[in-house]
């Protein structure tokens, strides 16, 4: 059996305190984009992984993919199964790629072996993995608050838009993000900022990790830049970086983007169904 696991933008993300667990209550707004990774499990006689794709950093037993086998086993009595990934989401891109694939899996296990799980139980095991892992359950947009794992509905259709992703030559843990940043509470709320036009966004809605993350790494910001001058109605990092995107009314004149000799990886979107390309 085989499933898509497509990444997310982050619309907004504001830091709004340090919790006593050492995480972070946050608000942003989740959107799914349709850059996707290919996840196929068949029952088999032993557990195996094999990756195929853009190279995956870690031990095998680290990935999600796998951690989330062993976190379903405890509960159902799973036979083995092997497990293939094709790579295709830029990693350590704030796209949510591992975080995909973890939720993607738990759907897979949950149809090939009938284990009639609720979406409220996917959503349980998901947390558990990672703190964006639970919005790929439902993988619909929403605004998310506290750990940016608790989720309300919001109306958000961007498919009008041309969506316009740049991997800018640069990496940035998650850890390294949070760490740069003064949780601060923010005056509106994004749930409400996001219905504005999105042309206004620009003067409304901000990533709070790019202040730090620019400083350290100029080159996204470049990016960044560079998607306006392109026309972009609006540009952001993406979640803890390093990956920025741009909304766009019409396709940009790409060429703005590989000014000054640098070679950026860029994915161009185009609304479901039309496919995507990817320049290097
Ligand atoms: C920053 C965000 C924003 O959407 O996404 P990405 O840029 O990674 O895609 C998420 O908060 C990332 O979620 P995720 O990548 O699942 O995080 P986890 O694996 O749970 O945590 C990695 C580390 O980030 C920090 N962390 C994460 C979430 C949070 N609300 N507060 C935190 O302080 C912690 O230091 C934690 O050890
Ligand atoms: N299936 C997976 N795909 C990608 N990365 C994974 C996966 N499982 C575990 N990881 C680990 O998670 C780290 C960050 O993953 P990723 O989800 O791509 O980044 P981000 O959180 O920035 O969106 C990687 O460095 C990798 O070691």
């Amino acid at each position: 059996m085989i499933n898509f696991p497509n990444a997310k933008i982050n619309i907004g993300l504001n830091i709004t305190e340090r919790r006593p667990d050492g995480y972070h209550n946050l608000e942003t707004v989740f959107y799914p984009i349709w850059i996707k990774d290919a996840l196929e499990i068949i029952e088999a006689g032993e557990l195996t992984f094999e990756a195929s794709g853009i190279g995956i950093p870690g031990r095998v037993e680290d990935n999600l993919c796998v951690k989330g086998y062993h976190l379903i086993k405890k509960d159902y009595d799973l036979p083995p199964v092997s497990i293939h990934l094709h790579k295709n989401i830029p990693i350590g891109a704030g796209l949510g790629g591992g975080s995909a694939d973890a939720a993607f899996f738990i759907k897979l296990l949950d149809e090939q072996f009938g284990l009639n799980l609720t979406i409220e139980q996917m959503e349980g095991y998901a947390r558990q993995l990672g703190a964006d892992c639970a919005f790929f359950i439902q993988n619909k947009p929403v605004y998310a608050h506290e750990k940016g794992d608790v989720f309300k509905p919001v109306q958000l259709d961007l498919s009008d838009y041309k969506i316009v992703l740049v991997m800018p030559p640069a990496h940035v843990s998650t850890g390294e993000a949070y760490r740069g940043v003064r949780p601060k509470r923010s005056k509106a709320s994004l749930q409400e900022l996001v219905q504005l036009p999105v042309a206004e966004w620009r003067r409304h809605i901000k990533n709070d990790f790019e202040e730090s993350i620019f400083k350290n790494h100029p080159v996204i910001r470049g990016v960044k830049a560079s998607l306006y001058e392109a026309g972009a109605l609006y540009a952001s990092m993406s979640g803890s970086g390093a990956s920025v995107f741009g909304i766009f009314e019409e396709t940009p004149d790409l060429g703005m983007l590989e000014k000054d000799n640098q070679v950026y990886h860029l994915t161009q979107l185009s609304p479901p169904g039309e496919g995507f390309k990817v320049y290097k």
